[in-house]
């Protein structure tokens, strides 16, 4: 059976005799399928091969929806929550992924030095902190590497306006952070969140939620999700061990077609390997320390120092200058532990092979 998927396909690459159908079209675009991705393809590949999106990682596989199907792809693609794949019904494993538009990541603990994939082609990531103690600046400019990073646009979000005299240093500060990252301020219990964030909940969208604990990450998502019942929360469990996370990994879809990533990889996103990201949210800072006289300036005391020269005249803040270089230090040191941290296992690894050869090696003589 072959079906009409040249909708699906950017608008050039459509021939007028090709009838469109407007209820697939819609539910491909409801699960977030973009001109990025149709770009990828031909049309004979969307025939054969239609797009599905993984919508939750498990350990039976990827549970997969397209338009007008719904599979389990038994362990195999290299891919996450939120990736794009070409479905290979007769061998489903063999399914293509596509390219990512976005994509957190983190290296897995242990040996084997393999990159983890937390989610892909999140479109926005909502970066929440409260008006209160919980707010820092430079733990906010944390996550936005880490977003940055992962090439995913952030948003500031400042839950408990209700509960503050003033909020405006809050906006203030969080304003000043980067001139890339809009900022809003909301009660997260009112009906607020669904009219503040609309610009980025449009149907078809995929956001995700990144902050410390108690700010309000779970009060957003459902009020995003209205009356609808929000399945936060239905992933912990408890156990012997206390209260942990299942290592499931989804996208939760709004009526309208939102998808909101629920993944609790999210919450030890580590700054590592993230270097990419820390210039990103700091590129200011990174191109005036290219004029620098001394290519390895230490922005001390060297003679020719531009950043000093702008902190000097106002051009640059000491401050935020300062939270610039403790978060490529602290990123620079995971990095760096991290890649210790594989050679030792690696070491590790191969002593314990030895000495369990050796063990043998005594047991087979007694
Ligand atoms: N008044 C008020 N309370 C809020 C607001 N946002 C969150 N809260 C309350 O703050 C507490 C923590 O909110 P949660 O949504 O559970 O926070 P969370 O970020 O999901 O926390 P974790 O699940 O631990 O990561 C709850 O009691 C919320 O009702 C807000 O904007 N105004
Ligand atoms: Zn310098």
């Amino acid at each position: 059976m072959t079906r009409d998927y040249s909708q699906f396909l950017p608008t050039d690459a459509q021939t007028p005799a090709q009838t469109p159908e407007p209820a697939k079209r819609a539910m491909l675009d409801i699960l977030g399928w973009q001109p990025f991705f149709a770009q990828q393809l031909a049309l004979e590949t969307l025939t054969q091969t239609p797009p599905v999106r993984v919508v939750e990682v498990h350990r039976n596989g990827l549970q997969v929806r397209g338009a007008d199907l719904e599979a389990l792809v038994p362990p195999g693609p290299e891919a996450t929550v939120g990736d794009w794949l070409l479905y290979d019904a007769e061998l489903p494993t063999r399914s293509v992924v596509l390219e990512r538009k976005s994509l957190f990541k983190r290296r897995a603990a242990g040996h084997d030095r393999s990159i983890q994939m937390i989610a892909a082609n999140v479109d926005t990531a909502f970066v929440v902190t409260s008006c209160n103690n919980d707010f820092n600046v430079a733990r906010l400019e944390r996550f936005l590497a880490l977003a940055f990073e992962a090439e995913v646009a952030p948003v500031i979000v400042l839950t408990k306006a209700d509960l503050c005299e003033d909020p405006t240093p809050f906006v203030a500060e969080a304003q000043k952070i980067s001139a890339r990252v809009p900022v809003v301020l909301l009660n997260a219990k009112s009906e607020e969140p669904a009219q503040k964030l609309a610009d980025w909940c449009a149907p078809g969208q995929t956001i995700a939620f990144l902050g410390t604990s108690g700010v309000g990450k779970s009060t957003l998502v459902n009020a995003l999700f209205g009356s609808e019942q929000a399945e936060t929360g239905a992933i912990r469990e408890d156990d012997s061990r206390g209260r942990h996370t299942t290592t499931s990994r989804q996208l939760h879809f709004t009526d309208s077609g939102l998808a909101i990533l629920d993944t609790p990889g999210m919450r030890e996103l580590q700054l590592a390997e993230a270097g990419d990201g820390v210039a990103d949210l700091f590129s200011d800072v990174v191109e005036i320390a290219t004029q620098c006289k001394f290519r390895d300036c230490a922005h001390e005391s060297e003679p020719g120092c531009a950043v000093r020269a702008a902190i000097a005249d106002g051009t640059l803040e000491a401050e935020r200058f300062e939270r610039w270089r403790k978060l490529e230090a602290e990123e620079r040191h995971n990095t760096a532990s991290l890649a210790e941290k594989r050679a030792y296992d690696k070491n590790f690894g191969k002593m314990v092979k030895s000495v369990t050869k050796a063990h043998k090696g005594r047991k087979g003589r007694r």
